[in-house]
């Protein structure tokens, strides 16, 4: 389904050649060159591949101490980068539209035929690269909460496995937070739902405002939300868990509609498997509220 999506998006407008058209050699370069580098790109829809099978392209151009890929969906490197004396821009346009910009690093200067070279190898890129945006895009927003941009269920139930194992193998702290928030179904009642979704909002500005960008952020949906705390022993979960909650409570947004939010919070012991680290915090947030709501409780 996805990939028919990408198909369509790929077929439904003309290619551009602009970008070949300045190319003074084109059809003197080896087309068997041509052929290898554009089957190449098409074994994959993965972004760093791709820019992994261009810098080894590009290599053969002029040896390349880094190569870097900025787009809408994130920054891609090449391994093994290193910053040179030279350095040379291109934007990769496809049907006026910009697609990303490619930055190459070398100890050897980008002389005007070295540039056509690489314009010829970026216009192989471009069809590839393209579908491998979409596809990255696609990607993205099928793992995002659509009102808030935090991590949705799906994202939750994926990046947990991974940090309960990646836990368990390193023999690192791991905690979840588990967020509720109290009163909340009165904004809706009393405000209305975009009110509501103002305050949903504003509790998203705050974990982010709170946590640190490695701490994982999402929203299962409703009013609860979750983090992920990676390498946190349980005396700084604690208190990242409660400086989390006064920050939601302090919010002005939350104080004009008297919402406030309560945190369950347990950390992976020896015997737990990610199910039961998920039952001990939802166990702990049910205390928090029990325990008259706009606390934390750790299990
Ligand atoms: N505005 C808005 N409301 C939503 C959204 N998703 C769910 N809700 C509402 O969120 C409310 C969540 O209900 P509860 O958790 O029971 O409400 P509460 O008042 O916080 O309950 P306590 O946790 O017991 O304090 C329901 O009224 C849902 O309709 C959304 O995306 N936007």
């Amino acid at each position: 389904m996805e990939y028919l999506l990408v198909h369509e998006v790929a077929l439904s407008s003309a290619p551009s050649y602009a970008a070949m058209t300045k190319l003074q050699h084109w059809q003197d370069l080896p087309e068997c060159l041509e052929q290898s580098l554009v089957s190449q790109l098409q074994t994959t829809l993965d972004i760093q591949q791709q820019l992994n099978i261009v810098s080894m392209a590009s290599g053969k151009v002029l040896p390349l101490s880094s190569l870097t890929l900025k787009t809408a969906v994130g920054d891609f490197s090449a391994s093994g980068s290193r910053l040179a004396d030279y350095e040379h821009r291109s934007v990769l346009v496809l049907n006026q539209q910009c697609l990303a910009e490619l930055i190459y690093h070398s100890d050897h200067a980008f002389t005007p035929m070295i540039q056509r070279e690489l314009l010829l190898l970026e216009s192989e890129w471009l069809f590839a690269l393209r579908n491998a945006l979409v596809v990255s895009r696609l990607q993205q927003m099928a793992l995002k909460d659509t009102l808030t941009g935090l991590g949705n269920r799906r994202f939750f139930d994926d990046s947990f496995e991974k940090a309960v194992q990646l836990a368990r193998r390193n023999n690192e702290p791991c905690a979840l937070v588990l967020i509720d928030l109290d009163n909340f179904k009165q904004v809706n009642d009393v405000s209305g739902h975009s009110a509501g979704d103002d305050i949903l909002l504003a509790v998203a500005d705050c974990l982010r405002d709170t946590l640190r960008a490695t701490d994982s952020l999402f929203r299962f949906g409703g009013d609860e939300f979750a983090v992920i705390l990676s390498g946190q022993d349980t005396d700084s979960a604690e208190l990242i868990a409660r400086r989390t909650v006064r920050a939601i409570n302090q919010h002005y947004l939350c104080q004009q509609h008297e919402v406030t939010a309560s945190a369950g919070l347990a950390l992976l012991t020896t015997e737990q498997d990610r199910k039961h680290l998920f039952s001990a915090a939802d166990g702990a947030l049910y205390a928090a509220k029990e325990a008259g709501k706009s606390t934390v409780r750790v299990a």
